[in-house]
């Protein structure tokens, strides 16, 4: 079976193109052991790209643990570079199924090479019960969670996954891989969360960790970063427009007031093709 290893500031995928819809029992299996950094090829998730009847193409992304995610703006970004460059004659608008639904992506080409992808990542989702959140209210901005003994405030954000954002004094030296296992899995969230810890600097620049679900610390997070700029206007102390400082790069993000989409700018990146012997 061939693949192609791709990252999006350093969040990895392995690519698989098939003709038909996968069936999530074979992926979570496949899924675990081609990421397993050890005994596998080494990624934080598997994608899945085949046909689809309603859009230019369709994709899957089963994280590394097994479980199926319902979006990922990192590894929409690394298919619409794949489309552009190994299906298409070279579509620069093209359409995606996602299990969210159908997302437009925009290729920006510069001397022939996808160089940047615009990602229409849709409205954020702020129900509780849709996010989901055990939180009774319309939304959930700034709300207090307990574990261990400690207290953060998060402001809860679905992108079509469920993200929880949290401000910390200094997102670069916080302890992600202690404290974003035990609010993943906290009682408040009921189909798991991932898990921003972010420092805003300015209105328009923030810096973010991130603890992905079914994945553990990445270097980056497309729906996370979308997720905590709509936190962040949330709550007053973010402009539309900003700029998330990741630990692979940067991702621009905008949510449009006119159609309440959050747009997300960022690259995608080959790394390598190979071959799969299944055993
Ligand atoms: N890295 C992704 C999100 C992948 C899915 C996530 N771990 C989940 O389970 O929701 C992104 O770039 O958005």
């Amino acid at each position: 079976m061939r693949f192609t290893k791709m990252h999006g500031l350093g969040n990895d995928f392995i690519l698989i193109y098939r003709n038909t819809e996968p069936p999530d029992s074979e992926s979570s299996r496949l899924a675990m052991q081609m990421c397993d950094r050890h005994t596998g090829v080494g990624a934080d998730g598997l994608v899945w790209v085949y046909p689809s009847d309603h859009a230019d193409i369709a994709m899957r992304i089963i994280n590394a643990d097994g479980t199926v995610a319902d979006q990922c703006g990192n590894a929409v970004r690394c298919v619409a570079k794949y489309y552009y460059e190994r299906i298409s004659a070279k579509k620069e608008a093209i359409t995606i199924e996602t299990k969210r639904g159908i997302q437009m992506v925009w290729n920006r080409v510069d001397q022939g090479e996808v160089s940047q992808v615009c990602v229409d990542m849709d409205e954020p989702i702020l129900n509780p019960a849709q996010i989901p959140i055990n939180v009774t209210a319309d939304k959930v901005v700034n709300q207090k969670v307990q574990t261990e003994g400690k207290t953060f405030h998060f402001t809860g954000v679905s992108m079509g996954n469920p993200h929880v954002v949290i401000e910390v004094e200094d997102a670069v030296s916080f302890p992600v891989e202690t404290w974003g296992p035990l609010l993943e899995n906290h009682e408040l969230f009921p189909r798991k969360a991932n898990v921003e810890f972010i420092t805003i600097h300015s209105p328009g620049e923030i810096t973010m960790r991130v603890w992905e679900r079914g994945v553990g610390q990445t270097m980056a997070c497309g729906s996370g970063a979308c997720a905590v700029v709509v936190a962040g206007v949330l709550r007053g102390k973010c402009s539309r427009q900003a700029t998330v400082h990741l630990k692979g790069g940067d991702l621009h993000i905008d949510w449009n007031a006119d159609d309440n989409h959050v747009y997300m700018t960022g690259p995608a990146t080959f790394v390598f093709e190979g071959k799969w012997d299944e055993s």
